[in-house]
């Protein structure tokens, strides 16, 4: 190794690899540690990482050892270290890894080190391995975009682009670097025997790439974790459809536009009859099973504008923006029938499945989020009372006799 006294540039930006790498691979473990879900994916991470530092350090101690085939080896590692980084985000996504195809490219790049081991062939081996390389990182930048946008196509196309863009350049690099190894082998084949196995642009290139995926891997870890976090949030963990909270949301959003617009909105609240006797007669997972497929149903049936969400328990809230008195009557009758209509099945038995509704609309005047709701509550154990399995519309002034001192909406000025 080079003494401090005579450190060239080349060797300091290798050692810094060195020692990022290292860090890196301790962040990693560290979130191996920390971060349960991302577990598996960290740990593979940290291989990454170690395995990138080892490349850097096979090039530092190169110049030391004559013969010694730096590239050849340096290219293993590399593309072993770029196999464990996609395997890492396939685990991140929860996909079961391509095995075999991370086998089938390892053993294609121990196949090209033999059969070119010798100097005279070093161009040959090391357009080979770039060429798998690139494909690798392209690979990986591919997987890192589906990693973003796949799951949620609303996640921001900007960040999914910015994360996947080190993969993408590193895979052009590479590509070049083939290229240009197959134009000018003599030189290769000059600086392989000369022991110059990477000059200050690669070392510097590849310390930068190495800082860009590791940084893209943070950032992809950060996105899920976020995404996870506003999903737990917002999400019914049963049905997955929209929470209370969720649903208070939307009917604060909408009201304005309502307001804005002085269009109609409606809100119906349904809920299942007599479902304690399913789960007394069924048992609490057939309970679960019915509303699952209860939710399912709704959100089947619903518009894009509109919102199926679980208020609580066996009841469901659908708000229907745009729609009036008549339509929500309409739009509920449709429902009961469909769920009046749909076979529900627990371990081969039948389970009778019905449900009542109570619809109520804002049409204008002030809105209260909370009058709307205890109105289409109200209509509901109407819907109850008079033998259940049936639809019941709040009257046109249940929205001003109801909570007067609910929450108020007031329309944002243009
Ligand atoms: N399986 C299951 N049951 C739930 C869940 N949440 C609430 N329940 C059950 O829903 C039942 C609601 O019962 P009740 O409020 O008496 O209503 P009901 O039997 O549907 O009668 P009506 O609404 O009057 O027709 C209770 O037995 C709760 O335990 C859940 O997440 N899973």
């Amino acid at each position: 190794m080079a003494s401090l006294e005579n450190l060239s540039a080349v060797h300091a930006t290798l050692l810094v690899g060195i020692l990022l790498e290292c860090f890196v691979a301790l962040g990693w473990l560290l979130a191996a540690g920390l971060l349960l879900p991302m577990r598996r994916a960290s740990l593979h991470w940290a291989g990454f990482a170690f395995l990138q530092g080892a490349a850097f350090f096979v090039y530092l101690i190169s110049g030391n050892w004559a013969g010694f085939p730096a590239h050849a080896a340096a290219n293993m590692l590399l593309v072993a270290a770029l196999v464990l980084q996609v395997r890492g985000l396939q685990r991140a996504m929860g996909r079961p890894p391509t095995d075999s195809l991370f086998i089938a490219l390892l053993f294609c790049a121990g196949v090209v080190q033999v059969v070119w081991l010798a100097h005279e062939q070093s161009a040959w081996r090391m357009a080979a391995i770039s060429a798998l390389a690139s494909g690798i990182s392209a690979w990986t930048g591919a997987t890192m975009l589906r990693c973003v946008r796949h799951e949620d196509a609303r996640a921001p196309r900007l960040l999914a682009l910015v994360l996947s863009a080190p993969s993408v350049i590193g895979s052009a690099l590479f590509a070049m670097r083939a290229l240009l190894v197959l134009q000018a082998p003599e030189r290769i084949i000059r600086d392989d025997r000369l022991d110059q196995s990477i000059g200050m642009p690669g070392a510097l290139l590849w310390l930068f790439l190495s800082l860009g995926m590791a940084l893209a891997l943070v950032g992809v870890v950060l996105y899920r974790l976020q995404r996870k976090l506003s999903q737990a949030a917002t999400q019914d963990a049963l049905t997955g459809l929209p929470n209370r909270r969720a649903a208070d949301d939307f009917l604060a959003h909408e009201a304005l536009r309502a307001q804005r617009r002085g269009t109609p909105l409606s809100a119906l609240m349904i809920d299942i009859d007599f479902f304690k006797k399913v789960n007394d007669q069924h048992g609490h997972a057939a309970g679960d099973h019915v509303l699952q497929t209860l939710a399912r149903l709704l959100q089947e049936r619903a518009r894009a504008t509109d919102l199926v969400a679980r208020w609580g328990g066996e009841e469901f809230l659908v708000l229907l923006p745009d729609t009036s008195p008549a339509g929500a009557r309409e739009v509920a009758e449709q429902l009961r029938l469909a769920v009046q209509n749909t076979p529900f099945c627990w371990q081969q038995s039948p389970v009778p499945v019905t449900v009542s509704a109570g619809a109520a609309t804002w049409t204008s005047g002030p809105f209260h989020a909370n009058a709307l709701i205890a109105s289409a509550d109200s209509a509901l154990y109407q819907a109850k009372n008079s033998g259940r399995n049936r639809v019941c519309v709040a009257a046109d002034n249940a929205l001003h006799l109801a909570l007067p001192g609910g929450r108020s909406v007031e329309p944002r000025r243009a």
